[in-house]
């Protein structure tokens, strides 16, 4: 039972107890409101007995599934009631406790979730069963604070007919018209760092990546989502973007923290529904709302040139090759539909891409043999003296020790190491009867790390495996090995934008410099956060690289 309706419930019985007591007379002086508030005290210690107690112990319907041991009342199966980190103590689980594909685990004050330990587990949630299976109310709210999207509501039909209507969009030989567009922003990065260097006196220069990428990816998300060029990478602070990234990099904040573990007890969307206002004035909400109306713009001046949508008078307009052309041209979408998708990628998608940017880096700046048979490969295919052409810029795609690092660095580096579901309807998994309610976790890192799925060098940075045999698995046994984008019917849409963003800021670094990091020993230590995200970001020393 979710404890907002055990505690709702408890608090009503209490009351109608106050007041059969006081129709009965037997005030014996006390107030009734002494004697309500006693009752509820008492009837909430004995809820809390129950569920943090009795309920684990005697009355769970997994009770029989494996549990990690030494769990207390006030940490549950965790170190600390606020982690900074949540997945680690999940993967710990998923490594040493034997289980049949599902493990019980308690999360702080005894809330009771299931972690999966199997791919036949997550194939049964993710496809088999995935309109059984949501994302938690509280996973809900976030993700749609902070796109400023209400796509996460979508009814399951809603969702297939956003998947079906965007396709053509997100088809690899799609991406690959607009590679020229990322190749040229990753070129601009380019110039625009070496100019920097140029113009410093200092020769041990150190250069924010983090910057650059962010700004990078920004102009390549307004490009392809919008078809409009945002020009961050020449006008550093210009636009919300600023403001988004550093509400984005608060995510671990006191607040949410709070937020997020109240969610787990109380459902307060209907106080947050009261504070909203509050809400869209603060710092996010005006920045989401500045990106919102960029967005609305965009989409009303496609739509204009559309006149009524049919999809033959659109395509014939020539809405351009972005998303949200292409969505227009569907002729299915309403405006506020359009905004709610078009916010959706430019705030789910620069975040996620430009981390594993930083991640490939960082891993390069590491191994600087890995970084020099990179450059060979990508120098050959695209020489500096070359002029880009399409043909050539199409090709990197293709390249396959860069196609191997990108997959290397999307395994290793899961952006969402943990995710989870809710079970929206009594149902079952693996046999087993999974009722309503039931918070499902599904340990993305440990799956992409399983020595059972990837061989004996599962935990280390080995782009080797993609290569040869282990072309497109990575040799990995199982189709649900890799869980970076997810699985099923909701698997991330825009992985191939990803890849193709990834490949062409790397190839486009490591082509014009030999990098090294000023922050090697520190960079790779992981910001407390639901994402796994340098916390330093990498502060780069580059040496430009010479046409031989
Ligand atoms: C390395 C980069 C990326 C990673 C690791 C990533 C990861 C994910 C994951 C794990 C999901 C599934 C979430 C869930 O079901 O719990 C997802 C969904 C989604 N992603 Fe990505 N993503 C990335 C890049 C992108 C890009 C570039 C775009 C847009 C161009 C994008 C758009 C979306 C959308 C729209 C969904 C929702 C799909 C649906 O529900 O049908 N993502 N992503």
């Amino acid at each position: 039972m979710p404890g907002f309706v055990a505690s709702w419930l408890s608090i009503w019985v209490c009351t109608c107890g106050a007041v059969i007591y006081q129709a009965l007379g037997r005030s014996n002086g006390f107030s009734s409101l002494t004697i309500l508030l006693a009752i509820e005290i008492v009837a909430l210690i004995a809820w809390a007995l129950y569920w943090m107690l009795f309920y684990p112990a005697y009355f769970t319907p997994f009770r029989h599934l494996p549990t990690p041991p030494g769990r207390t009342l006030l940490r549950g199966n965790r170190k600390e009631v606020f982690p900074d980190y949540a997945w680690p103590e999940i993967r710990a689980a998923y490594e040493t406790i034997p289980s049949r594909g599902l493990v019980r685990f308690y999360e702080p004050l005894s809330t009771e979730v299931l972690v999966a330990t199997n791919t036949e587990a997550v194939k049964e949630m993710f496809t088999l069963k995935s309109d059984h299976f949501g994302h938690p109310k509280n996973v809900q709210y976030l993700i749609n604070r902070l796109t400023g999207s209400k796509f996460n509501f979508l009814s399951s039909h809603g969702h297939k007919l956003f998947r079906k209507h965007l396709r053509p969009a997100f088809t690899p030989g799609h991406v690959r018209r607009i590679m020229p567009a990322i190749w040229g922003k990753s070129d601009k990065m380019i110039t625009l760092i070496e100019r920097g260097l140029e113009n410093d006196q200092e020769p041990k220069h150190i250069v924010d990546l983090r910057d650059y990428i962010r700004r990078t990816m920004w102009d390549i998300f307004g490009l392809a989502v919008l078809g409009h060029d945002c020009r961050t990478l020449e006008n550093p602070t210009a636009g919300a973007r600023d403001r988004l990234s550093g509400i984005l990099g608060r995510l671990n904040s006191p607040a949410i923290k709070w937020g997020n573990f109240i969610m787990n007890y109380l459902d307060v969307r209907p106080l947050l529904a009261v504070l909203s206002p509050i809400l869209e004035r603060s710092q996010a909400g005006k920045a989401l709302e500045q990106i919102r109306s960029t967005v609305r713009h965009a989409a009303l001046e496609k739509q204009a040139k559309c006149g009524p949508p049919t999809p033959s008078d659109c395509v014939a307009k020539d809405l351009g090759l972005d998303i949200t052309g292409i969505s227009i041209a569907s002729g299915i979408f309403p405006t506020e539909e359009l905004v709610d998708n078009g916010m959706l990628f430019l705030t789910a998608g620069p975040n996620s891409t430009g981390t594993a940017v930083e991640w490939a880096i960082y891993e390069l700046a590491r191994r600087p043999t890995m970084q020099d048979r990179l450059r060979r490969e990508v120098s050959n295919c695209l020489p500096l003296s070359a002029t880009s052409s399409v043909e050539l810029v199409q090709h990197l795609q293709a390249l396959p020790y860069l196609s191997a690092i990108v997959n290397e660095v999307i395994r290793y580096y899961p952006f969402v190491p943990l995710s989870s579901r809710v079970a929206e309807k009594d149902t079952t998994l693996l046999g087993e009867h999974i009722p309503k309610g039931t918070i499902m976790l599904i340990p993305v890192e440990a799956f992409n790390r399983d020595v059972r799925l990837w061989g004996a060098d599962s935990d280390q940075f080995n782009p080797d495996r993609w290569l040869g045999d282990g072309e497109g698995s990575g040799g990995a046994t199982n189709a649900y090995a890799m869980l970076s984008f997810g699985a099923g019917p909701g698997t991330c849409i825009g992985q191939s934008y990803a890849r193709a963003m990834i490949a062409c800021l790397v190839a486009a670094l490591v082509r014009r410099f030999e990098i090294e990091l000023a922050n090697l020993e520190t960079a790779g230590r992981v910001r407390p956060a639901p994402f796994m995200k340098s916390e330093e970001g990498m502060m780069a020393r580059l040496r430009v690289v010479r046409e031989q």
